[in-house]
């Protein structure tokens, strides 16, 4: 059967919970939390287990047979193949073998599905729910298909007889698993830190990153509603990962979900609840603080734009640029990818001279050490760019900073140095610029302005006159163009109704 819209269809196999704050109960409303009308998800559900529990402990613990797994797997296949199929408790060495055998089949018509396995052997009340073998034939048959694994320290210790973390990751990524994710939710510490380690195999990556794991922090939230919390962090990215997330900005998007619900909890008793599930995490205050990836940001933040950026139009020579001034643009940028040194040099000195006026903001892109030396008003910089800058002494000096970045990770990472303005791209596909990771697509660029208020955000990559609306729509208030310009038959009508265009939306929303 043909699947006929764009809803992502995940699969839980994992035990019941009938309290409801973890296991498949706990999926179920994860999941739901992050689908929407216009990128839907629907779960459905393996039940491996039944367990009678509360907020304190679990009873009883009952294994559903092999046969019965099957059936319910058979029964599903027959609407809809999932993208994404996450893993909770396994009870049994037998459910391990079945489980093992049928990802392998499954994956033979399914290249590109992504599974995940939250090894939960032991409740986060200290009960334990599984066989005494489950975890040997965890690591001997099931490991070789999983391509996230996300255990919390005893998990990841019991899974690997290694107390020792970085060691134990690596004993795991010797199993065939493509990254691991491990949750620091039980360490006892003020700050509630979980890591991510990608394998170069896993394929759902974006863009690589600058160390080989990465740590995100947040204060710890002490209270007696946060039943389930590793079941929902995992789910949260099973969800991120269904919506196209890289799997570092859906390790982002979980941790954030996370801290929104165990901020605004639900309680039943006074010491018994669960985190609240409140939808797409939208407020700054839920960000997790990036811990590795450290930059060496200035001691201050960089100089505001003594202007909004509105219209940002990107040029390749200073013939374009005079064009662009002629049009009327005021937010510039030179981007000159080749020439002789002396000629860079003359060009960035000529933009500068040209762009000498109070209404008009000049970047330049990528020649921080000239512009610096030739009293540029801003410069541009990527993210490889910003390892080597001297940012302090562009900061010092007054120069205003943009840093581009591609999702929830590198927005963090670029944030770090409080700079003048983020560009988020690319949003449309682009003839500009090779961009090796995901497209944002206009779903995934209206989640930034609620999360990232307080600094100006420009989107870029495939914008032009026919959706810049779509664009402004998701509330980003400043576009950047190359090509629609370089394009424009009549430039100054051109800027006149891109302009018009942000006007209206700054009105209108
Ligand atoms: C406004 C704006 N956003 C992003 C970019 C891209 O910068 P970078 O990643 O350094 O890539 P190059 O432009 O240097 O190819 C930009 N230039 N401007
Ligand atoms: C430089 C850059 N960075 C991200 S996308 C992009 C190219 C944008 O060009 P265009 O507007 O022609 O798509
Ligand atoms: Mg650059």
């Amino acid at each position: 059967m043909t699947q006929v819209n764009n809803t992502a269809v995940i699969w839980s196999i994992a035990g019941s919970d009938n309290s409801a704050g973890a296991g498949i109960q706990a999926d179920l409303k994860t999941i739901q939390s992050f689908s929407t009308p216009e990128q839907p998800l629907h779960l459905c559900t393996l039940v491996t287990a039944i367990t009678a529990q509360h907020s304190s402990g679990v009873d009883a613990c009952m294994a559903v047979y092999v046969e019965l797994l099957h059936l319910q797997a058979m029964a599903l296949l027959k609407d809809a193949k999932p993208s994404v199929i996450k893993i909770g408790l396994l009870v049994n060495a037998a459910q391990v073998l079945w489980l093992a055998d049928f990802l392998q089949q499954l994956r033979k018509s399914l290249p590109d599905l992504l599974v995940m396995y939250d090894p939960v052997a032991i409740s986060s009340s200290g009960s334990t729910m599984a066989e005494p073998d489950l975890y040997q034939a965890v690591v001997q048959h099931l490991l070789p298909h999983i391509d996230l694994l996300t255990p919390n320290l005893q998990e990841l210790e019991a899974l690997t007889q290694s107390p020792d973390t970085e060691q134990a990751v690596k004993l795991l990524l010797n199993t065939g698993v493509k990254a691991v994710l491990v949750k620091g939710g039980h360490a006892e510490a003020t700050l509630c830190t979980d890591l991510l380690f990608i394998s170069e195999n896993f394929r759902y990556l974006g863009y690589p990153a600058y160390t080989n794991y990465i740590r995100l922090s947040s204060t710890r939230q002490q209270h007696h509603f946060n039943h389930g919390t590793g079941c929902c962090l995992s789910s949260a990215l099973a969800a991120a990962l269904a919506l196209g997330y890289a799997l570092e900005d859906a390790f982002v998007v979980a941790k954030t979900y996370i801290n929104q619900g165990l901020s605004q909890p639900v309680a039943i008793t006074e010491c018994s609840g669960t985190l609240g599930h409140w939808g797409f995490p939208a407020k700054p205050e839920y960000l997790p603080e990036l811990l590795t990836d450290k930059l060496l940001p200035p001691a201050q933040a960089f100089a505001p734009l003594k202007a909004a950026l509105v219209l940002y139009v990107i040029v390749p020579s200073v013939a374009e640029l005079e064009r662009a001034l002629v049009a009327g643009v005021k937010t510039l940028q030179l981007r000159i990818k080749s020439t002789n040194p002396q000629q860079l040099r003359q060009q960035i000195q000529q933009a500068i001279q040209l762009c000498q006026h109070p209404d008009v903001q000049l970047f330049i892109n990528d020649h921080w050490q000239l512009a610096l030396e030739l009293g540029a008003y801003g410069v541009h910089l990527g993210q490889e760019d910003i390892n080597s800058a001297n940012l302090a002494a562009l900061q010092q000096a007054g120069l205003r900073l943009g840093v581009s970045s591609h999702g929830f990770y590198k927005l963090l990472r670029a944030q770090q140095l409080q700079p003048s303005y983020l560009a988020i791209g690319a949003i449309f596909a682009t003839q500009t610029k090779e961009m090796t990771g995901k497209l944002q697509g206009l779903q995934k660029l209206a989640r930034y302005p609620a999360l990232f208020p307080d600094i100006p955000l420009v989107a870029i990559g495939g914008i032009n006159e026919s959706n810049a609306k779509a664009v402004l729509a998701t509330g980003i208030r400043h576009l950047a163009v190359v090509q629609a310009f370089a394009q424009a038959t009549d430039p100054k009508l051109w800027v006149q109704q891109m302009q018009q265009f942000i006007t209206e939306a700054q009105h209108a929303y």
